[in-house]
């Protein structure tokens, strides 16, 4: 057995907490010979809640989970932490953009920059689920100044799986088949899920598919707008998914993208493909070593330039929006 690695999971006791933890705790980010230590963070009346789902936890006896904290101080639960996985924030109801949500979870992605910074573990990666992703990452990011900005990610590999989903279906291959998905910009309805650079079983993706049309007015709108069709039909916002979607992003984060492939991340923008600086907008990534890099040289043609400005645009309002309001 190696080392065993901490884990914090925030908004533990909430939808995807219930999901996440259990799939941790089973080995799906580390495999099942790497413990791995919980230590969930909830607010206070979450707290009673969140006892239940570790007497759950506990009731699987998952050999590869060492032992579960729970707590509602941050300076406590991040303590040495290796991975903390942001989920914790209030969730989109029906009708809500995600930009409503700015200031209600702001405050909560600052507090928990600071107290990262000032107690997470040197090697530390932290991963943003809670919405809106990409901006809670950027105010994350900002408390922390002590902690590289690389080691900050927010997950749109839900879109990329979606993006996959759509992809495997029109083209009525395996998804296991399909290489080199790109997801550019915010998780939102502006992202750009891009299919000109995918491969299906080798071949390009757009060729293969040969119709702008479907790529337009339905593949791009159903992935972008999938997080709504599911608050629509369940009533409560993706949580299996988007804890699956977590992990996958974790794991492959640390543990290296396969050879000839590349996932979706949205990291701390330098500038490639023209993006404003310091955004943290979803590009292809290859990883290593718990390090990612930008897959630099894709081709953009004039259809998927409007859409990457499009989606960097709305990042940049979101950014000015909460540096107004001081939390940068
Ligand atoms: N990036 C993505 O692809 C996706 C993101 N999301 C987002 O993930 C977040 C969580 O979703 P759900 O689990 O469905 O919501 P939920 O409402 O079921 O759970 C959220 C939990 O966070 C807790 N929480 C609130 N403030 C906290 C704080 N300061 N510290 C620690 N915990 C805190 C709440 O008590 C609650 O238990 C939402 O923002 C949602 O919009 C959801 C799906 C996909
Ligand atoms: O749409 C939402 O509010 C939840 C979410 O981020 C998603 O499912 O992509």
């Amino acid at each position: 057995m190696s080392r065993p690695i901490k884990i914090a999971v925030t908004g533990a006791a909430g939808q995807i907490g219930y999901s996440l933890l259990f799939r941790i705790a089973s080995g799906a980010l580390f495999g099942a010979d790497t413990p791995v230590q919980l230590r969930l963070l909830e607010i206070t009346p979450a707290l009673k809640a969140l006892e239940g789902v570790v007497m759950e936890l506990d009731d699987c006896a998952f050999p590869a989970l060492d032992s579960v904290e729970i707590g509602d101080d941050a300076d406590h639960i991040f303590d040495g932490v290796n991975l903390a996985l942001l989920v914790g924030a209030r969730p989109r109801s029906k009708g809500m953009e995600r930009g409503d949500l700015l200031s209600a979870n702001g405050a909560i992605f600052t507090a928990q920059g600071k107290a990262l910074n000032r107690v997470a573990a040197d090697d530390v990666r932290i991963g943003v689920t809670g919405n809106p992703a990409n901006t809670n990452a950027l105010i994350a990011m900002s408390n922390a100044p002590d902690i590289p900005a690389a080691r900050f990610s927010a997950l749109t590999r839900l879109d990329h799986n979606r993006a996959l989903g759509q992809l495997a279906r029109k083209t009525q291959v395996p998804v296991g088949e399909i290489r080199r998905m790109t997801v550019w910009g915010n998780h939102s309805a502006t992202q750009y899920p891009d299919i000109f650079n995918a491969e299906v079983a080798g071949r390009n993706a757009a060729e293969v598919v040969n119709d702008q049309d479907w790529i337009e007015n339905e593949f791009i709108p159903t992935v972008a707008q999938r997080g709504a069709a599911i608050i629509e039909a369940r009533g409560a916002s993706s949580a299996a998914s988007a804890a699956s979607a977590t992990i996958d992003a974790a794991r492959d984060w640390l543990l290296g993208t396969p050879e000839g492939d590349w996932v979706s991340m949205a990291v701390a923008s330098d500038g490639s493909y023209g993006v404003p600086e310091g955004l943290v907008y979803s590009y292809p990534v290859t990883t290593s070593g718990g390090n990612w890099e930008i897959v630099e040289g894709l081709e953009v043609n004039d259809f998927s330039r409007r859409k990457m400005d499009a989606t960097a645009a709305e990042l940049f309002d979101e950014r000015a929006a909460v540096a107004d309001l001081g939390l940068i």
